[in-house]
């Protein structure tokens, strides 16, 4: 039977990446994805601006909404404090399969706890489930349509706090009118455009920062 391309990616990291090596593993799907199969993956160019942004938010709880292969969750879990955690929630079973076996080859299952479901139904849950008060940093890299209408349910779920951080992928291609229309004239966020490309291409895209202001 024919192999998927999220598996053909698993076997790119079990071949090319060091166990418990977290940066070998990003290198070894960058490197995938740039020689042999494009796939939706942050990337390196946008994950430098990650990398960026969690470095100086510096988050104790965040929350990943879409976790595809689990690329971008070990890029950001790799540079987290020792207690932190890290929360991905993932729609596709076989998505979530894959990213199982990526986290443990990088060594971060103790940082990272993945959620399979659909956004709408576990938000809701995340207090009562995974004793989250708030969250420090959300990286939303999920359906795109769903952007807006999930960070008005993180509001009102009362699990963004005065300084929260949204840090949302694809906001060019494939693009969300709606959440950057949002939260740039919203007066409950302060937020900023990093410019850069859509993964493994020329094509314009970037990621759109924004702080929740209470
Ligand atoms: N827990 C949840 N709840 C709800 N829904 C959920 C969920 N978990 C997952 N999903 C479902 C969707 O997950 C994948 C979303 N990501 C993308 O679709 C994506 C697409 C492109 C792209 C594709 C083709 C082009 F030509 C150009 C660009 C690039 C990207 O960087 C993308 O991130
Ligand atoms: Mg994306």
């Amino acid at each position: 039977t024919q192999s998927t391309r999220p598996q053909r990616l698993l076997h790119a990291v079990q071949k090319n990446a060091t166990r418990g090596d977290p940066r070998s593993v990003v290198k070894a799907i960058d490197n995938f994805c740039r020689q042999k199969e494009w796939a939706m993956n942050v990337g390196d160019e946008k994950g430098c601006i990650l990398d960026s942004v969690v470095s100086e938010v510096n988050p104790v709880t965040v929350l990943e909404l879409g976790t595809y292969c689990g690329y971008s969750t070990v890029r950001i879990a790799s540079l987290l404090p020792p207690h932190a955690k890290l929360i991905t929630l993932e729609f596709n079973p076989d998505y979530a399969k894959i990213a199982r076996q990526v986290i443990a080859w990088a060594g971060l299952e103790d940082k990272i706890q993945l959620v399979e479901g659909p956004s709408g139904e576990w938000i809701p849950k995340m207090k009562e489930q995974f004793g989250v008060k708030t969250f420090d940093l959300v990286f939303l890299d999920h359906w795109k349509d769903r952007y807006l209408p999930d960070t008005k349910l993180l509001e009102d779920c009362g699990l963004l706090r005065k300084g929260s951080i949204l840090l949302a992928d694809n906001v060019i291609c494939p693009g969300t009118p709606d959440y950057l229309e949002y939260v740039r004239n919203s007066p409950r966020y302060k937020s900023q455009y990093f410019k850069s490309h859509l993964e493994y291409t020329k094509v314009e895209d970037g990621l759109e920062k924004s702080v929740f202001l209470g």
